[in-house]
């Protein structure tokens, strides 16, 4: 029996809006992590931290004060936000995340709330305006990404013990609502707002004012699209509200993680957000362990579309303004995929069938054509295909070779066998089956 909840979630099921729908048909995006932990990149008097680059403030061998001094060096001379977008824009990216400020309180745009920004720095000007600028042009969406643990303001607090607690995170609770309404209102072609930050028990006893505040953003930029990591409901409950339904309008549990079946996203839009290395979105002069190739990052990008979400892979430019030749590669090759088979992830769902394992189906939003994403070719060549009963395969292709067609072999009621042509592959591929329900005998061939 659902319980009476004020801060609770205020929508049930997804968003059926116009700007949801384009977020939904995204499917694959860019993040990018840059500030000024660049500068020492996971290095601290000439020691390797052991954790994520961009949580260097935290490690005890570092003091504050010398880490925000950092300010002093940020001057990246090759910044260049244009060929940022355009990177992207040749990797096939529809959106781009970007780090407005992270957990250590630094500013990449000129807030004229805080003196720890750009605008003191030797670089001095905006970062976040010529991003936005640059990557609408090339028609990708820009998503603000804004951490609200801020551990450069005197008035973060992790707790609320005392009455001086109270006091000061009331302080911090109008900086971070005036620092938000800044943004919003310097950025306002940006669609959402990526929160982080936001699991300290400071933050998840503020339900009522955080709840307002998230109904001040929607008021001041309608559409605005804003995630399940924003806000706890008034019995601290997060992502997911004390009756279990979703905060916000998409999930944004998925980090670094991807789910194994569609009943683990329940129906809702997320995304999955993703490093490249093992655990590192700043940059890291050191990637240690496994580095995700080309061939594994389109293989999470097929499986989180086929699952009903967006995947959004990590960028941590260098402190020059550069992108790293690591980088650099990935989106050239994902770029090169999405050029030939980008029709089998843009306005991609979950096609509902039983999942075989060669690999994902991707259905066309709207359409009767479902994608077969290829990455494990069997011995035998023969891809297994069941589908809903009463569903007829009207044509068989090769999108990456429209010449190439298929006959599919019926082996059983809706079920086939697609013979492949040929033995070793590249690279994943893309098989399109255009299918008609036949319940109506439309005369299908196979
Ligand atoms: C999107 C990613 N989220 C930040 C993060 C958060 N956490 C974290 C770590 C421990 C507990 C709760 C959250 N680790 N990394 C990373 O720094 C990056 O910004």
């Amino acid at each position: 029996k659902p319980i009476a909840l004020q801060h609770g979630a205020h929508r049930i099921g997804r968003r059926t809006d116009a700007d949801m729908e384009k977020w939904r048909a995204y499917g694959l995006g860019q993040f990018i992590h840059w500030g000024l932990y660049s500068i020492p990149a996971g290095e601290w008097n000439g020691k390797q931290y052991s954790g994520a680059a961009e949580w260097l403030k935290s490690w005890k061998e570092v003091s504050a004060t010398a880490y925000d001094s950092l300010m002093y060096q940020f001057n990246p001379t090759k910044f260049n936000a244009e060929s940022w977008a355009e990177t992207a824009k040749q990797m096939g990216v529809k959106y781009v995340t970007i780090t407005t400020k992270h957990h250590d309180g630094f500013c990449l745009w000129p807030s004229k709330y805080t003196n720890f920004t750009v605008a003191n720095s030797p670089y001095k000007k905006d970062i976040i305006g010529p991003l936005v600028k640059a990557y609408d042009k090339r028609g990708i969406d820009v998503i603000l990404y804004f951490s609200i643990m801020d551990w450069h303001n005197p008035d973060w607090r992790y707790d609320i013990k005392t009455r001086e607690d109270s006091i000061a995170f009331d302080r911090f609770k109008q900086f971070t609502r005036n620092q938000l309404l800044e943004l919003l209102t310097l950025y306002p072609t940006a669609k959402g707002l990526w929160f982080d930050g936001t699991w300290d028990k400071s933050w998840v006893k503020q339900a009522a004012f955080a709840d307002s505040l998230e109904k001040e953003m929607r008021a001041m930029r309608p559409g605005l699209i804003i995630g399940s990591r924003f806000r706890a409901d008034e019995y601290g409950k997060r992502h997911f509200d004390s009756n279990g339904n979703m905060m916000g309008d998409y999930e944004q549990g998925w980090e670094r993680k991807i789910p194994e079946k569609i009943a683990d996203v329940h129906g809702n839009d997320w995304d999955c957000v993703m490093t490249v290395p093992e655990n590192q979105w700043g940059y890291s002069k050191v990637w240690k362990g496994h580095i995700k190739t080309t061939d594994e990052l389109l293989e999470m990008l097929a499986k989180c579309v086929s699952l009903d979400g967006n995947f959004v892979l990590n960028f941590g430019p260098k402190p020059d303004g550069t992108l790293r030749t690591e980088e650099l590669d990935l989106a050239k090759g994902i770029g090169e995929w999405m050029g030939i088979n980008s029709e089998a992830i843009y306005n991609g769902e979950y096609a509902g069938l039983v999942k075989q394992d060669w690999g994902y189906y991707v259905k066309k939003t709207g359409t009767n054509k479902i994608y077969m994403l290829v990455f494990n070719v069997p011995v035998s060549g023969a891809l297994n295909v069941v589908l809903p009963s009463r569903t007829a395969i009207s044509k068989v292709y090769d999108l990456g070779n429209p010449g190439q067609n298929y006959a599919p072999e019926e082996i059983g009621t809706s079920a086939y066998f697609i013979h492949l042509k040929q033995q070793t592959f590249k690279r994943p591929f893309v098989i399109v089956l255009e299918t008609a329900d036949n319940s109506k005998n439309s005369g299908a061939q196979y």
